[in-house]
């Protein structure tokens, strides 16, 4: 018998963040390893035209929860969605609700924050730093609460090269930065912006770092865990391989490359990929949640949830498998053939991106246009290389993770919790993962079918002989203009001849 399993049954669990990817798996899990938890109270937004309850529909619905509705019958009435809007006072949630969540919640899984990487100083504060404030003052008010686990990043002190299982201070005292955003305008604040995130990459990393220290200083007793994941991806495992289901990560790319829009990359071959898929982090949660309620440790215990140092892959190995993937499942209606090229320099990085990526997008415009249609690839293009620019910081270098703690806690599991809440990512193949990961993509984010495979395939060969043909002329082109212009050339061509 799973004694983690066991500790989460007659349960009420609050988990912000749930409609998000961890937060999905982190449901879906909880759900089906302990089916007799009380109630998962969830946090959540209306979006997008839909309500709560549709959303929730929504999520119960999709294919990561078919497992769930066997095993767990009731899920529909085991999960309470709650009004909330993270970045408002009280998180705007009805006395009601807030009388409900604060007598009878067991367990926090904080999740939910801004995660891109380009928001506003404002907004990313108010998410990943006042929310996580105001989740512990209110977690502070509840009697039966036993633990509170918060979701940071491995990258929120990515300004170190070697990072432990500890809070790191931030220059600015987290407490001054949101006083002093109550009172300065937007403009201000997005001036004052890089000032204040210094050596960090980006808006995102800063708060999260501001959101640890956050933690740390409105602690109180309660008994709080960090879990820092690295960069998550596809499920590995649970409930079925290669689950995803955003653009977030290296999944836009990973697509921009299937389709043949993304053929090089600003990346430094060795540096680790640090990739952790989405169902391990979510195992080291709850196995967190449950040792922080039963143990009790004495102060805050962080956990890196990262791969490079007990299994490490780099962005080579990463890259070759992806394009091999798509060697044997391509996707549909590729633009250009699938090809990775990594290179540091950013010469050469320059150069690739004006030859296989502006020129082809500028071309096929004109294609467009001389056939009376919109031009848009150039748009397309444009866009991707911002994503991937973006993203740059990340692949090309690498960080050392302790992992102290992470491989303490697996040690204090029992051999069942171990294989039932499996987070030893030394068990990782990654070539099978990074294949079930490019096909994950392909059927459950992209949605396509996979009997169009041998016509995808076809068309890949169509695109390799316009390749030809397109070379063939260019070369004939420029050897024409320049046998017209130089003797040597002339001369080169009458001794072939
Ligand atoms: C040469 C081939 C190589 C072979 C493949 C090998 C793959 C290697 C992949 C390497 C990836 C490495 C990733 C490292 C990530 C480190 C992460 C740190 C971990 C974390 O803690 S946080 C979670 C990660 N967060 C994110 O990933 C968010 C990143 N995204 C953003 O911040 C914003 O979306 C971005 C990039 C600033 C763009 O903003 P904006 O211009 O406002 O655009 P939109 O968001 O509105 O989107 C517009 C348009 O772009 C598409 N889009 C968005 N994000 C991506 C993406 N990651 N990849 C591709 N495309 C993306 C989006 O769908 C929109 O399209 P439309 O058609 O709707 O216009
Ligand atoms: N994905 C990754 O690679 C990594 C993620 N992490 C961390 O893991 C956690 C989860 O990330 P992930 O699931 O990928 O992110 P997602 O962007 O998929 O999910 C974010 C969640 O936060 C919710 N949220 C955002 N703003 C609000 C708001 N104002 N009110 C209520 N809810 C809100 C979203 O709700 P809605 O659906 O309504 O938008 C969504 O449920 C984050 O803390 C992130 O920092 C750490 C390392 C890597």
């Amino acid at each position: 018998m799973s004694m983690i399993a066991a500790f989460y049954g007659g349960k009420s669990i609050l988990i912000t963040g749930a409609t998000g990817f961890l937060g999905k798996v982190l449901m879906e899990k909880l759900f089906r390893t302990s089916p007799d938890l009380k109630v998962i109270y969830i946090l959540v937004r209306p979006k997008a035209g839909q309500t709560l309850q549709q959303r929730v529909f929504q999520i119960l619905n999709s294919k990561l929860f078919e497992k769930v509705k066997e095993v767990c019958p009731n899920v529909h009435e085991k999960i309470r969605a709650i009004y909330a809007d993270l970045s408002q006072n009280d998180f705007a949630i009805s006395k009601e609700d807030m009388q409900e969540l604060l007598s009878c919640t067991n367990i926090i899984f904080h999740c939910a924050a801004t995660v891109r990487f380009d928001d506003t100083l404002r907004h990313a504060v108010q998410l990943n730093v006042t929310a996580t404030r105001q989740l512990l003052l209110m977690a502070s008010q509840m009697p039966k609460l036993e633990a509170f686990i918060h979701i940071s990043t491995a990258y929120s002190n990515c300004n170190l090269k070697h990072i432990d299982e500890v809070i790191y201070p931030c220059p600015v005292e987290p407490k001054k930065i949101i006083d002093s955003l109550e009172w300065l305008d937007d403009a201000i604040i997005e001036e004052i912006a890089p000032k204040l995130i210094r050596d960090w990459p980006n808006i995102y990393t800063y708060t999260k770092a501001l959101g640890e220290m956050v933690v740390q200083q409105e602690s109180r007793n309660l008994n709080i865990a960090i879990i820092r994941p690295s960069i998550v991806g596809a499920t590995w495992q649970e409930p079925f391989p290669g689950w995803v289901d955003n653009i977030n990560g290296p999944n836009g790319l990973i697509i921009a490359a299937g389709k043949g829009f993304l053929r090089a990359l600003k990346a430094t071959p060795k540096a680790v990929a640090d990739l952790i898929p989405v169902d391990t982090v979510v195992n080291l949660m709850l196995a967190v949640g449950w040792y922080t309620a039963v143990h009790r440790p004495k102060s805050t215990l962080v956990y890196h949830s990262t791969s490079g140092n007990l299994n490490p892959c780099n962005w080579h190995k990463m890259g070759v498998q992806v394009l091999a993937t798509f060697e044997k499942i391509p996707l549909e209606r590729a633009f250009r053939r699938p090809y990775a090229n990594f290179t540091s320099n950013n010469f050469t990085s320059q150069y690739w991106n004006a030859v296989s990526h502006r020129a082809p997008a500028i071309i096929y415009d004109c294609y467009l246009r001389l056939t009376g249609r919109k031009p848009r690839m150039t748009k397309v293009m444009n866009q991707i290389l911002r994503t991937a620019s973006m993203l740059e910081y990340f692949i090309n270098r690498s960080w050392e993770w302790s992992t102290y703690n992470t491989e303490m806690l697996m040690s204090e599991l029992s051999p069942e919790d171990q294989r039932v809440f499996n987070f030893d990512v030394r068990q990782l193949n990654w070539l099978e993962y990074i294949e079930n990961y490019v096909l994950g993509v392909k059927k459950y984010l992209l949605k396509e079918d996979m009997a169009g495979i041998p016509e995808a395939k076809q068309h890949l060969k169509r695109l390799r002989n316009i390749h030809y043909l397109f070379n063939t002329a260019l070369f004939l082109i420029v050897w024409r203009l320049l046998i017209a212009r130089s003797q040597m050339a002339r001369n080169v061509w009458f001794f072939i001849m």
